[in-house]
């Protein structure tokens, strides 16, 4: 039997630099054959849709009758780790295969990976829940150096303030968006059928869904990203979808975070401007900001336990506190709604827990909505009211539970 290594990383580990190393073949104590590794990450699937797309690539296609940039997510990854495995390799190294993928998808995906008990494999995982049951070596990833993995432990970051008030008061918006039967279909395919969905403020939801069931669809129509709402029932900021309201009016009142936001930020951006520019929903400053912005901002940071770290660049920050300076950029502006999409991938457990309270925390003292997406049950998010699609050959069902 080969071996399988779970290897649990960290905002301290270098996940980059320990990837090189390893296909390189420069670690010699996890007792692998590194000669022939194959990488399974979500940038390598990219690549290789990239070279079906520009050099013409038929591997999948003559496979399996379809593309790869054509499948849905949970078919793509079966597919990709077919194709490493029909090759003649030595070990299988995986980035956090379960990374976006509906609970049906971790399933398959899981079963798949806990077949190869000959093939060793080497997980990089930032969630040890995920860590496969064929596992047979365990460690931490510091720096590029592994050590062995302690227990886990509880986030020790306790909330001491209470949440920063807003500068205005926010709009109040007794619903803020409300679906009535609406359907929506791309060219012949359905997507959404009779969704009838109304949310309102102070209200804390999560919107949950395989993939492919049409939650982006549904948040592109509120954000005024998807024209597909046009002369239908659907309501936004108290107007008729339509009724003559630009995307901008509608996302002046909407802070918005999902984790490829990052890749815009990668710049020399500090911390306090980082959430001053939250309230223009700018990348970086164009003017002068007013001495209140600046106040506001110092208060988030020292909410956050930064406050001295206000001059400090973004993007020497850990994931961890990235993704907070974000929800806090969002909120500055206490935007009616609040939307966070899939926004713990890639966090370590322990940022994991930090985030959700601090999610917890905004929907216990402000007025803010909140529509959180996760294919996952999220540890310690507290949210009050689901709102499931369930697919369907005439597009995606939506039902409403209490929590
Ligand atoms: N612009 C478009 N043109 C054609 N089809 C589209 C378009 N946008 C979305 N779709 C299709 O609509 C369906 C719903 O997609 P959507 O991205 O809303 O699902 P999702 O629930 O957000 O998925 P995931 O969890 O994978 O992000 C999918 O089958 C998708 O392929």
């Amino acid at each position: 039997m080969g071996r399988h290594w779970a290897i649990f990383t960290t905002n301290e580990s270098n996940k980059k630099g320990f990837l090189k190393l390893l296909v390189q073949g420069k670690i010699d104590e996890l007792e692998i054959d590194l000669s022939r590794p194959a990488l399974y990450s979500r940038a390598q699937i990219l690549k290789a849709i990239q070279e079906e797309e520009i050099h013409d690539d038929p591997t999948y296609l003559k496979a399996y009758g379809q593309s790869l940039g054509s499948m849905s997510s949970g078919e793509r990854k079966k597919r990709f780790l077919e194709q490493l495995l029909s090759q003649n390799i030595s070990c299988l190294i995986l980035d956090n295969p379960f990374d976006h993928l509906d609970l049906e998808g971790q399933q398959a995906l899981r079963q798949q990976l806990e077949t190869l008990e000959k093939t060793p494999t080497i997980c990089l995982l930032s969630r040890r829940s995920d860590a496969l049951s064929i596992t047979t070596n365990t460690a931490l990833l510091e720096n590029t150096s592994l050590i062995e993995a302690p227990e886990e432990r509880e986030p020790q970051f306790v909330w001491t303030s209470p949440l920063p008030k807003p500068i205005h008061s926010p709009a109040p918006f007794k619903s803020l968006f409300a679906f009535k039967n609406v359907n929506v279909a791309y060219e012949d395919k359905p997507v959404l059928q009779d969704i009838s969905w109304e949310v309102k403020q102070g209200e804390f939801w999560q919107l949950k869904g395989p993939n492919g069931s049409g939650k982006s669809t549904i948040l592109s129509m509120v954000s005024g990203d998807n024209p597909k709402g046009y002369g239908q029932e659907l309501y936004l900021f108290g107007h008729k979808k339509g009724s003559g309201e630009s995307v901008w009016e509608l996302k002046k009142h909407i802070g918005y975070f999902t984790p490829s936001l990052l890749d815009s930020f990668k710049g020399y951006h500090t911390l306090e401007n980082m959430i001053v520019s939250g309230l223009t929903d700018s990348i970086g400053l164009y003017t002068r900001p007013k001495d209140t912005q600046i106040r506001k901002a110092k208060e988030w940071l020292s909410f956050l336990g930064l406050a001295d770290k206000a001059e400090r660049y973004f993007h020497e920050l850990s994931l961890g506190y990235k993704h907070l300076i974000m929800i806090a950029r969002a909120m500055t502006k206490h935007p009616p709604l609040l939307i966070l999409d899939e926004p713990t991938a890639g966090l370590d457990d322990e940022s994991c827990r930090l985030f959700t309270s601090m999610v917890n925390k905004i929907s216990a003292e402000s007025d803010t909505t909140i529509v959180f997406v996760s294919h996952r049950n999220e540890p310690g998010l507290a949210p009050k009211k689901i709102y499931e699609l369930t697919p369907g050959p005439s597009g995606a069902t939506g039902k409403t539970t209490l929590v």
